[in-house]
């Protein structure tokens, strides 16, 4: 997969502006997302381990938000045989090409269409899993209930939501204690003080993160009777919500 060592933040004045997904963060991305979300490797497997107990014969996987493919590569491993169709999804044209070179590099049986689209807009049908890693944050908050109930109504019953997020804490003390703590995730694996400053300029009015609480009343109000979190990491998280 595509590997260039994220450096985009590394100079004064770099990168001025709200945080896009465009063509030079898609080219460092893998390394970016590795080095800023704590357990990202380990979500990355689990999401495939969920899949080869959940995904179902004859049915669809979404990957809503694929960037470079990560997750629908880890799924894809686990499903060969069972006549699935994953869709990977993205409305990042560099990205989308990315991921389309990094799905094409290993053979599989299983198909997998790549759409450059915005999620918001897809039809999701007969969907044994879907996949929101990291994406729901970027997604206007007010659009943010519509697309989780669609994506109940178009799943299978006993399928599988994966959705992680960066989270926001009610309690001032416990939000200082865990930013901190990714903060230092991050020093830890080589980003500066300017790196970190910049790039946390970037995305603030771009990542608009949600308390678990607001996730789980989300997903119940959209139908997820069944959800809990299966991990967190400082102000990361991952929750699994079956139909
Ligand atoms: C943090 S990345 C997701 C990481 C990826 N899911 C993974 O596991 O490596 C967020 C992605 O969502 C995409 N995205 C954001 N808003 C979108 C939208 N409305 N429609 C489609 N893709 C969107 C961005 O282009 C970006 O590639
Ligand atoms: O909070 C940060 O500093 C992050 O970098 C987080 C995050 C994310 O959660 O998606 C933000 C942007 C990049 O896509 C990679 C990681």
């Amino acid at each position: 997969m595509t590997n260039q060592q994220d450096t985009l933040f590394a100079l004064p004045g770099e990168h001025q502006g709200n945080f896009q997904f465009d063509n030079r963060v898609a080219g460092v991305f893998g390394d970016m997302i590795r080095r800023s979300v704590p357990g990202y490797s380990q979500i990355i497997a689990t999401i495939g381990d969920f899949a080869g107990r959940l995904v179902s014969p004859n049915t669809q996987v979404y990957d809503l938000g694929c960037s470079l493919g990560a997750a629908t590569l880890s799924i894809r491993r686990q499903v060969e045989g069972r006549n699935v169709c994953i869709h990977a999804i993205d409305n990042s044209e560099p990205m989308l090409a990315r991921c389309r070179e990094n799905l094409d590099a290993y053979v599989s049986d299983t198909k997998v269409e790549f759409h450059l689209a915005d999620i918001r807009d897809v039809a999701i049908e007969n969907a044994s899993m879907v996949v929101l890693n990291f994406t729901l944050q970027f997604l206007p908050p007010a659009d943010r209930d519509a697309l989780v109930a669609r994506i109940w109504h178009g799943m299978v019953p006993g399928g599988v939501l994966v959705l992680s997020e960066k989270l926001k804490f009610n309690n001032d003390a416990i939000q200082q204690l865990l930013d901190a703590q990714h903060l230092d995730f991050k020093r830890a694996n080589g980003y500066s003080e300017l790196e970190i400053s910049q790039k946390r300029s970037a995305i603030e009015n771009v990542l608009i993160p949600d308390t678990l609480d607001e996730h789980k009343a989300r997903l119940h109000q959209a139908g997820f009777t069944q959800a809990d979190l299966w991990f967190q990491c400082f102000n990361f998280a991952s929750m699994v919500a079956i139909k």
